[in-house]
């Protein structure tokens, strides 16, 4: 058995970037941009009042001082003049400021009678933002990045419509086994639902990737056979179940008659010790265990993080964070154990069952303690390493 970071490794090697394609910038929340994308323009692209008020000489700016209002200026319309010694441009938040303005007196700084205005107050600052304070024409966003609202708000404001990013990853799903129904079918009394392609889809898709749910395979090597070629043109074919020693555990012998390059099968790892990785005809291929649980938690270690590496984003390990242990935890056997638990208030506590089979528990999960393989006992108020979910 290999551990867990060496099968890591494997992953990586099993998957390499795809491509790029151009998209609508309307359609690229999550997408990872794969070419650096530039602005072509200022930002603000002129100097702009942020206040409401009068646009004066700074240097005329005083308590007591008077005005005369020569015209406005606001948000999509320029004041064309100068503003001279005395004069004042009635301006509005957004709006350019007029040539020979460099203060806004606030509107509430002043008194006005008829054209004439005189100020009551000053402020600390001139109220102005500065052309190009938010951004410069040539300034890039820089690929790869996976866009967030925000990130496409910024990329609109430089005035970009297009954007490069990298193709979605397509991922077959085949889960395999006599017992399973679809949900909303009627099993017989000895069948259950298959859920785990569910949640397999769901996290294919948070991660940017395109699912693609095959039929379920049956516990024949003729079923099995068959859905592997329905996986034809996917990006990455991860069958569920049918992994371990069983007699009906075909998903290794079934993918190496068709071809499967084996990296490795079975990890120091609890839940998911059955794992198996490989290249079938050129494709990466994950054979994750069927309990649900071991399923979910080898897709989050193993699979989201060979996605990100296929949309560009790098060999990035899932992240860890150490997190306050409410109780003791006995020491470790030889497998890393990554343990359903709940952070509340800033501390950490693992579930009492741990049985790879419990959904209730992985979904009232929000994190997974990782204990290393042989790792010590813990005690309550230790830091331990944690993955959030
Ligand atoms: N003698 C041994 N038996 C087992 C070992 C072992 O080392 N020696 N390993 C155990 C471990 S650990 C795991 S994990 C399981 C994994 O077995 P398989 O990958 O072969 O999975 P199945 O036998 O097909 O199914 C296990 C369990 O999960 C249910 N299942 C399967 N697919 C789905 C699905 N899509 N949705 C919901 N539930 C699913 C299935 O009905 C079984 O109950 O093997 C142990 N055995
Ligand atoms: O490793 Mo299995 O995944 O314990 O349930």
């Amino acid at each position: 058995m290999i551990s867990v970071s060496q099968a890591l490794d494997h992953v990586f090697s099993l998957c390499d970037p795809l491509g790029a394609e151009t998209i609508p910038l309307r359609a690229g929340l999550g997408r990872v941009l794969a070419k650096d994308a530039t602005a072509t323009r200022n930002q603000p692209p002129f100097s702009a009042s942020i206040m409401d008020g009068y646009a004066v000489r700074d240097a005329d700016s005083q308590i007591g001082a008077q005005f005369t209002v020569i015209g406005e200026a606001a948000a999509g319309h320029r004041f064309d003049g100068t503003v001279q010694a005395g004069q004042a441009v009635r301006i509005f938040t957004g709006a350019p400021m007029p040539h020979g303005a460099s203060r806004v007196v606030i509107q509430e700084n002043v008194t006005r009678d008829g054209d004439t205005i005189t100020q009551t107050d000053i402020s600390r600052t001139t109220n102005i933002r500065d052309i190009g304070a938010d951004f410069k024409a040539g300034d890039t966003v820089q690929a790869p990045r996976q866009l967030t609202p925000r990130d496409l708000a910024l990329l609109a404001a430089m005035n970009i419509d297009k954007i490069t990013v990298t193709r979605k990853p397509v991922v077959a799903l085949i889960a395999t086994g006599d017992e399973l129904v679809m949900p909303g079918e009627t099993p017989n009394d000895a069948q259950i639902i298959a859920s785990n392609s569910f949640g397999l889809a769901a996290m294919v898709e948070a991660a940017g990737g395109i699912p693609r749910m095959l039929p379920i395979a049956r516990d024949t090597e003729s079923s099995l056979c068959q859905a592997l070629s329905l996986a034809a043109g996917a990006d990455m074919i991860v069958t569920i179940g049918g992994a371990s020693v069983g007699d009906h555990d075909i998903v290794g012998k079934v993918a190496a008659d068709m071809g499967l390059d084996r990296a490795f099968y079975k990890v120091a790892m609890r839940p998911g010790k059955p794992l198996m990785a490989g290249k079938l005809n050129g494709v990466m291929m994950l054979g994750l265990p069927g309990n649900p649980v071991s399923s979910l938690v080898t897709a989050h270690l193993f699979m989201l993080p060979a996605l990100c590496k296929m949309l560009g984003l790098g060999a990035a390990l899932t992240a860890h964070t150490l997190v306050e242990l409410t109780q003791d935890l006995p020491a470790n056997g030889p497998r890393a154990h990554y343990m359903r638990a709940q952070i509340d208030a800033g501390k950490v506590t693992p579930f009492a069952s741990q049985d790879s089979a419990l959904l209730r528990i992985l979904s009232d999960a929000n994190a997974l303690i990782i204990r290393a393989p042989n790792a010590p006992a813990s005690e309550a108020g230790d830091l331990v390493d944690v993955i959030r979910l």
